[in-house]
């Protein structure tokens, strides 16, 4: 018998990597917070002794979602700015209060919280970009949630620097304080191209290549914003980022709602990743991302929640759904993204835009075992003829009961581990009293 952590027994396994392949009676061997091997239950429990063995009968066992994209300190904003379209959201709104109450103990509170309702709901890893993103780092060690945090640049002062020089230095030094983390790494997040000019752009491009990181940035959300910037750089903002050395396989274009033909083989071409946004981008009536083109043209998919005050949830499962029938309705074609790449996109499609997917997004052995169990006895979820169906198209995150982050449970029997939920409501409730006082 050979040693192992934990093992995880499940109904049924969504390991993602074979494409499209569901297991039955299978489970996964977990040591030093990785997979061992996944393999039939009753050859894995011949074949190792574990200090720890989880039955999942009821259940599918699958890798942990990916967010893609999200501001997870905005929890704090959440309904504050509804119902308005992006630039005024962003100028009339959320700005103000951003520019009022933004710094660190916000930041990590609303991040605290963010991890919570993420973890909640089988999310196990977030590619962040906000102000004080030390701060955020440390409400994701504290929660025990995988990260990617923003090393950002804007050209305008906040509460967290006075400049691009000064976001990118100060971002610089906290990857540097967190470098030995296993569960954070680092990308350069510069906004967008109507708020980051030409010189801190080309600087970002050359970071990259030197950090060997991803550059996460809004692109193409809306027409007037692209309209706006088309009359100020006489260029389409993807084609200003090109001529800046940013599109790349290191890219990831967040929202991409406004594409046309020659930047969607732009993209392809380059490798560049998208992080599709559906909810947000609805509610702020930005448009439907082009997401079944730019599938047949090849390029990488992740899904984002963006920021809760713009979604205003910060849950994967309602996106994937929406995701996968906007994608139908908006092409034609039913037979567009459906439920297994639905799932592909929310885990290894994002684990591959972050350049993570040798390490999470597929239950292949040598992977962090970042996992999300899905339990599929209740009514509404009987009977399962396929359970990726049942992930995409009926779950909801309130049927998630299990969630571990490196081998280590975050989730169990549907409740958090380690992070007080009274204490964190109670932070909530404070920060809107400060907010609606100011
Ligand atoms: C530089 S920190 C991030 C910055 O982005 C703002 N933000 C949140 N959601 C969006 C969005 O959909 N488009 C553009 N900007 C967004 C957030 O409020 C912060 O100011
Ligand atoms: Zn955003």
């Amino acid at each position: 018998m050979q040693n192992v952590d934990t093992l995880i027994v499940a109904a049924q396994v969504l390991p993602i990597e074979p494409e499209g392949v569901v297991l039955t009676d299978h489970a996964v061997a977990i040591s030093g917070g990785k997979i061992v091997a996944l393999a039939p239950a009753a050859q894995a429990l011949a074949t190792y002794s574990a200090k720890s063995v989880v039955r999942l009968d009821r259940h599918v066992l699958m890798p942990g979602l990916v967010n893609l994209h999200c501001h997870a300190a905005m929890t704090l904003m959440r309904g504050l700015a509804d119902d308005l379209p992006l630039m005024a959201w962003l100028q009339d709104r959320v700005w103000p209060v951003e520019g009022k109450h933004v710094g660190d103990d916000f930041v990590h509170d609303g991040s605290l919280i963010a991890a919570a309702e993420m973890l909640r709901g089988g999310i196990t890893c977030v590619n962040d970009m906000y102000f004080f993103p030390g701060a955020t780092a440390r409400a994701m060690l504290r929660a025990g949630m995988r990260a990617t945090l923003g090393i950002i640049a804007i050209e305008f002062p906040s509460a967290y620097a006075a400049d691009a020089a000064g976001y990118l230095a100060k971002g610089l030094a906290t990857r540097e304080a967190y470098l030995g983390e296993s569960t954070l790494s680092f990308c350069l997040a510069p906004h967008a191209p109507y708020t980051v000019g030409d010189e801190t752009l080309r600087k970002i491009a050359t970071l990259a290549e030197e950090l060997d990181v991803p550059i996460h940035m809004h692109v193409h959300e809306t027409r007037d914003e692209i309209a706006q910037e088309v009359e100020r750089h006489k260029v389409r903002p993807l084609w200003r980022l090109r001529g800046l050395g940013l599109v790349s396989p290191r890219l990831i274009a967040v929202h991409a709602v406004h594409l046309d033909d020659s930047e969607l083989d732009l993209l392809a071409r380059e490798g560049a990743s998208v992080a599709h946004c559906p909810a947000s981008n609805l509610k702020l009536a930005s448009g439907i991302a082009p997401v079944a083109a730019m599938l047949a043209r090849g390029i990488n998919v992740g899904v984002g929640t963006d920021g809760a005050a713009s979604n205003n949830r910060l849950d994967l499962f309602s996106e994937m759904r929406l995701a996968s029938l906007l994608a139908k309705g908006a092409s034609g074609e039913a037979r567009v993204l459906d439920a297994h790449a639905t799932l592909r996109m929310a885990t290894l499609g994002g684990a591959r835009a972050l350049g993570l997917d040798n390490a999470i997004g597929s239950l292949l052995p040598g992977k962090w075992a970042d996992l999300t169990a899905v339990e599929l006895s209740s009514l509404e979820t009987l009977p399962c003829f396929d359970a990726a169906s049942h992930i995409a198209y009926v779950a909801g995150r309130e049927h998630v009961s299990h969630v571990w982050v490196g081998g280590e449970a975050r989730v169990t029997e549907g409740e958090l581990i380690g992070i007080d939920v009274a204490t964190l409501k109670e932070k909530a409730l404070w920060w809107k009293q400060r907010i609606v006082q100011a």
